[in-house]
């Protein structure tokens, strides 16, 4: 035999040649094989004659490097309207736009429609915090924690917002001297970073002068933009995901969020062993919360805030899903941990976002300053304060939050799962259990059949002569139903307290930093923008 011919035999019988072998043929036809597998996936929609954009492979539809998601939306509302199919990874997802769909799936079939995300498997902290957790776990800590965010207990907080308040002003009062124009997000996330560390977690952090405040440092962290943990959300399956979380892998790691969940057990021991100390704080309405039946709303609420969604059959709604639970009264040491960590998560960077386009706003349009002006200028020339009871009751400044919240509203999307086969008749598709249902916010709020011109900033939409033009469920910057933002009242009394008292001592103004658009960008949960320069001058 020639010697070539031995050395073929050889590899044949040679084991590490077949092992070679094997990964090489496995490394290449893993990816082969998931291309046909993602293609069958991909053909998902196509099957059951719902339209819908062509997916990226392996990503889908829920990113792009080239287009932020919320002009993706409209895009996608152009070309296909008000029901169609998107992929989140291989995952179908139906998203709805039309209201009368929107009103049955977050509140008539709610108890159909329970959870945001599938159940996190792991009993680790953030699967107990009120955005994560699901059926009847949410239930009862829902119930638990409704009632305070109540009129009557939000204005126990006043003292500690004014506080917040102060230093803002102060903060303006600086920059006024420095006279240049300021990053707005900076100054807006220093005070709703005051507020939330203050009211969830009773600790003072000066965010306005002390950068280095560890508080202040972890929670900038917390909000830096993960690309590899963003898409992994959609991507990776969630065992794989706390898998990652648990050993801490590159990317993964939250020691942030540990830094939280540490000051948060200490507080609460503290209050513990100190029973008679007296504080008006979220922690110890938790430390002390109990779930009692039908103490869910104040009479008073309804004069709080402009929310086209909450009416009756809503309140109704609420009322009878968490009028009994299942299991503890009250919360636990980790639970109360979980509820201080999702406040600051959902209440820091929404509120701040919310002001800083709101001031970029009334710097572009002074007209609507002014009108804004008089409105708190009226309180103060009565010889009243701006206080909770006079500012939640301003129309204007009710109309002109209300109009910013639609126009660049933080939240671009709202999510469901169906807990059951739900059938839509307006599309004849039926949603599989566990098939989610995406309701795409910016695209509702800027369609024209809603809002006509939505491209212009408005505040006389949301003035209570115009306010019933405003179709039910087309406004939803805080979600709907019984699911909705537990935290809007607190989030309206803090952005309505601090833009009432810093436009009655400051007026804002372009300055050639100023963006002429506020151009949107890239992003995996809030809406996210250009940076907001604006000049600040104090008012005579
Ligand atoms: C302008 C500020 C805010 C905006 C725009 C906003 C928006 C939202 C939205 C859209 C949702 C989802 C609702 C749904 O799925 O129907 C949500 C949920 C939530 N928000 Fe807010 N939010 C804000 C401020 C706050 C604040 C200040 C807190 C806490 C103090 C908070 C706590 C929560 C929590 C805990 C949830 C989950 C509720 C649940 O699953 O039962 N939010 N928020």
């Amino acid at each position: 035999m020639e010697s070539s011919s031995y050395r073929f035999l050889f590899m044949e019988l040679n084991p590490s040649y077949w092992l070679g072998n094997s990964i090489l043929i496995t490394v290449i036809s893993i990816p082969f094989f998931y291309y046909i597998y993602s293609r069958y996936r991909f053909g998902y929609w196509k099957r059951q004659g719902i339209p819908g954009p062509k997916p990226t492979p392996i990503i889908g539809n829920m990113f792009s490097l080239s287009k932020p998601q919320p002009l993706m939306q409209l895009e996608f509302q152009k070309q296909f309207g008000e029901i169609y199919g998107i992929y989140r990874g291989l995952e179908p997802a139906l998203v709805v736009a039309d209201p009368a769909i929107i009103k049955r799936i977050l509140v008539q079939d709610f108890h159909l429609f329970r959870n945001r995300n599938a159940p996190i498997k792991s009993s680790n902290i953030a699967s107990q915090n009120l955005a994560s957790a699901c059926d009847d776990n949410w239930k009862r800590i829902r119930s638990i924690l409704s009632p305070m965010f109540t009129t009557s207990k939000l204005r126990k907080m006043e003292g500690l917002m004014s506080q917040c308040i102060e230093s803002l002003v102060n903060a303006l009062d600086r920059l006024v001297d420095q006279k240049k124009s300021f990053k707005v997000h900076d100054v807006m996330g220093n005070f709703t970073m005051d507020v939330i560390a203050k009211c969830a977690f009773a600790t003072e952090t000066n965010a306005h002068h002390d950068k280095d405040n560890q508080f202040v440092k972890n929670a900038r962290s917390i909000f830096e933009l993960n690309i590899v943990a963003g898409l992994s959300r959609f991507l990776l399956p969630q065992w794989l995901q706390d898998f990652l979380r648990n050993i801490r892998a590159p990317f993964f790691r939250n020691d942030s969020s540990r830094f939280f969940n540490d000051i948060s057990y200490h507080l609460i021991r503290q209050r513990r062993n100190n029973p008679d100390l007296k504080f008006d704080d979220m922690l110890q309405l938790m430390v002390k919360a109990e779930h009692k039946t039908g103490q869910f709303s104040d009479e008073e609420d309804k004069f709080d805030s402009h929310h086209v969604n909450v009416g009756e059959e809503e309140k109704r709604q609420e009322e009878m899903i968490l009028k009994d639970i299942i299991g503890s009264k009250y919360l636990s040491e980790e639970e109360i941990v979980a509820q201080c960590f999702v406040f600051f998560l959902a209440g820091y960077e929404t509120t701040a976002s919310t002001l800083t386009f709101c001031l970029y706003e009334l710097a572009k349009y002074p007209e609507i300053q002014d009108k804004l002006y008089e409105e708190v200028r009226a309180v103060l020339d009565k010889g009243e304060k701006l206080d909770y009871e006079h500012v939640m009751r301003m129309p204007y400044i009710d109309a002109v939050i209300s109009e910013t919240l639609r126009h660049h509203s933080p939240a671009v999307a709202l999510t469901r799962i169906a807990a059951e086969p739900y059938h839509i008749p307006e599309c004849n598709y039926t949603l599989k259990k566990g098939g989610m249902v995406r309701i795409p916010v910016y695209a509702i709020h800027h369609n024209p059949k809603y809002y006509p011109e939505p491209d212009r900033y408005n505040p006389e939409r949301f003035m209570p002569e115009n306010r019933h033009k405003i179709v039910p469920y087309t406004y939803l910057p805080f979600g709907g139903g019984p699911r909705n933002c537990i935290g809007m009242r607190f989030a309206l009394s803090e952005a309505k307290l601090g833009l009432a008292r810093i436009i009655s001592q400051f007026s804002f103004f372009k300055t050639p930093e100023t963006p002429n658009e506020l151009r949107i960008e890239n992003s995996f949960v809030l809406m996210k923008t250009v940076p907001v320069y604006v000049g600040v001058r104090r008012r005579n």
